[in-house]
C-alpha cells in the first residue's frame, strides 16, 4: 500500500489539493497509569488490521466532541464525560484527505465492548502492536515528547527476542 503524506495545511487550504477534507474526531483514551487505548481497524475498511485510536468521521451537524461521543459509543461502547482537544493533523491518504482532531479523554463510563469486531490493547511507549496506522504514528511522538521518552516509539523485535533470548 502506498504511504500517505502528512499534508501541508496551507497547501490544502490554498488549493494545492482540490480533494474534499474529511473531518475525523479521534479519542485518545488515557488511563490513570498513563496507558492509552489502541484499537485495530475492522475488516472491510481501508487499512483493515492497522492499529489506531478509536474515532470516526464528523457528521455535518456535529461538533468534534459530539462526533467523538457518538463514535466511541458506537465503536467501543463507552460514554465519555468530556474530551480535551489536543492536536490537529492533516493526512493525505490515497483513499481520503483527512483532518484528524485528536482529543484526550481521561474520564468515561461503561466497559470496553468492541462492537465492530476490532481488537483493543492498552499500550505504553514503545507500543507493542503493529502495524500502526501512518496517521497515528505522530501521536506516539507527541506522547514521547510529553513523557521525555527518547527511544523508538514502536517496539521492534530483534533476533534475540524471536529466539527467546538464547545466544
Ligand atoms: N479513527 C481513526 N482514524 C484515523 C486515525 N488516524 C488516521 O489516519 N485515521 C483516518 O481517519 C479516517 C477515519 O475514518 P473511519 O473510516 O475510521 O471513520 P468511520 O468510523 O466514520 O467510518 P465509516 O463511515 O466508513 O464507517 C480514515 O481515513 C483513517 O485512515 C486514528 O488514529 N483513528
Amino acid at each position: 500500500m502506498s504511504q500517505p503524506l502528512v499534508a501541508d495545511p496551507l497547501l490544502a487550504r490554498e488549493g494545492g489539493s482540490n480533494r474534499k477534507v474529511v473531518e475525523v474526531a479521534v479519542g485518545v483514551l488515557i488511563r490513570a497509569d498513563g496507558a492509552f487505548l489502541l484499537t485495530s481497524r475492522p475488516e472491510g475498511k481501508a487499512y483493515a488490521g492497522y492499529w489506531e485510536f478509536p474515532g470516526g468521521k464528523v457528521e455535518s451537524d456535529e461538533s468534534i466532541e459530539q462526533a467523538l461521543r457518538r463514535e466511541l459509543q458506537e465503536e467501543i461502547g463507552v460514554t465519555i464525560a468530556n474530551a480535551t482537544p489536543w492536536r490537529v493533523e492533516l493526512v493525505d491518504y490515497p483513499h481520503a484527505l483527512v483532518r484528524l482532531h485528536f482529543c484526550k479523554v481521561r474520564d468515561w463510563t461503561g466497559e470496553l465492548d468492541m462492537r465492530e469486531g476490532q481488537a483493543c490493547s492498552w499500550q505504553q511507549l514503545p507500543v507493542r502492536v503493529h502495524p500502526v496506522l501512518p496517521g497515528t504514528i505522530p501521536v506516539l511522538d507527541w506522547f514521547a515528547q510529553e513523557r521525555n521518552f527518547v527511544d523508538a516509539t514502536v517496539f521492534v523485535a530483534t533476533e534475540a527476542d524471536c529466539s527467546g533470548g538464547r545466544a
